[in-house]
């Protein structure tokens, strides 16, 4: 299969070229961005004599011609209106931004930007893998999940599924590293304000509140609006969500950690921790994987879940190469089965 990037100059777009570069089922078709004719390694040095193409311009008509899957590693406005142009083509579409995730109303709300239609929006799968696979394998239109939602999702799902916890509880304390941002410079990217220090940033206000609570709504009607607070780590990449929940019964530590064991026991990136072995970002940086820790506090009824990805990875690319591989019939795990990079 042949697959182009839009954004190939972004931190997203760099990691699907190394993660496709290594893909036995994708080739690299095209590379793309507002940057033309210029070979990729002029603008990442660390790619150089390995992959040598040149950016090109973004033709919508000439990608679909020639290839089979689009990525849009792009900035949310831009994506959604480049999906425009791809959906009555014969291509597949994985957009990495957060323009197609929510409805169009709530969108110009949280992004504070116009959203695309509400059909073009209606018309995209949310690509949470492990929970949404039916769905992706008949897909032509991918909204690839944010890297807040992806770590928050995946370690709340089993007791929302199931019903187990006060659905007015949910709390969930978020850091993220600075990759997280993007490539564009910015003060709050900074090496002089970042390094060393950590700070909280969009509280009660960050576009990833919706996206996450219309995932809990459809698996549990009776949950209320979340608390959400995100931070700013001075690492690279990763990604830690440490949630805090009311259980409904008493529940020990050991019993839980073997229901999300049963949950997750047929989805490969996703590994539960032994009690008391918490995960760190570090154990799953350039990697696919989410790990997932939890323990009850007998003493509150509370339950603590922390959960850690790589935000590039299981956050971004990772996550839509494995949606190419499902939507495609490829083993999920094809082109993403590197073990992280530790220490
Ligand atoms: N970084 C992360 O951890 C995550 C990012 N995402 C989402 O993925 C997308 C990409 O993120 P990221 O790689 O971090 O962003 P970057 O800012 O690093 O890269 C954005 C890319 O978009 C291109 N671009 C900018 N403006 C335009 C335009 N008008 N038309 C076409 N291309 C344009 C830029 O390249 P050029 O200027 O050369 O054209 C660049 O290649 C975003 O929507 C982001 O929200 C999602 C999850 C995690
Ligand atoms: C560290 C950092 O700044 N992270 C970004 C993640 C943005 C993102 O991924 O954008 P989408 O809304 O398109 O998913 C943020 O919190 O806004």
């Amino acid at each position: 299969m042949k697959a182009s990037i839009i954004g190939t100059t972004g931190y997203g777009g760099a990691e699907l070229l190394r993660i496709l570069n290594h893909h036995p089922e994708f080739e690299i078709q095209s590379i793309h961005s507002t940057k033309e004719d210029l070979p990729i390694w002029h603008e990442y040095p660390h790619l150089y004599k390995i992959v040598n193409q040149k950016l090109q311009g973004i033709h919508p008509d000439e990608i679909a011609a020639n290839a089979d899957i689009v990525f849009l590693a792009t900035p949310s406005g831009i994506s959604g209106q480049l999906a425009g142009k791809f959906v009555d083509k014969d291509i597949k579409v994985i957009d990495l931004s957060g323009d197609l995730r929510i409805e169009a109303g709530q969108y110009e709300k949280w992004y504070k930007k116009d959203p695309v239609s509400q059909e073009l929006i209606d018309e995209a799968i949310y690509g949470l893998s492990e929970w949404n696979a039916e769905a992706i394998k008949g897909a032509s239109l991918i909204a690839n999940p944010g890297c807040y939602p992806t770590a928050t999702l995946l370690s709340l799902a089993p007791v929302i599924k199931e019903n187990m916890i006060d659905p007015d509880s949910i709390i969930v304390d978020a850091k993220s590293g600075i990759s997280g941002a993007g490539r564009s410079p910015s003060r709050k990217s900074s090496f002089s304000e970042a390094n060393e220090n950590f700070s909280a940033y969009k509280v009660n206000e960050h576009q990833h509140t919706p996206e996450i609570e219309k995932q809990l709504l459809q698996w549990n009607e009776r949950i209320k609006p979340i608390t959400f607070t995100t931070q700013l780590l001075p690492i690279t990449r990763g990604i830690m969500t440490t949630s805090y929940v009311k259980l409904n019964n008493d529940c020990r530590t050991s019993k839980l950690l073997e229901f999300y064991e049963n949950v997750y026991n047929e989805c490969p990136f996703v590994r539960i921790r032994t009690e008391k072995n918490y995960p760190s970002v570090k154990e799953v940086a350039g990697s696919n994987y989410c790990d997932i820790g939890l323990n009850v506090d007998e003493r509150t009824g509370r339950l603590t879940i922390i959960s850690v990805i790589d935000n590039l990875m299981k956050g971004a690319a990772g996550q839509a190469v494995q949606n190419a591989n499902i939507m495609f019939g490829i083993n999920e795990t094809t082109g993403l089965d590197f073990i992280p990079l530790y220490p």
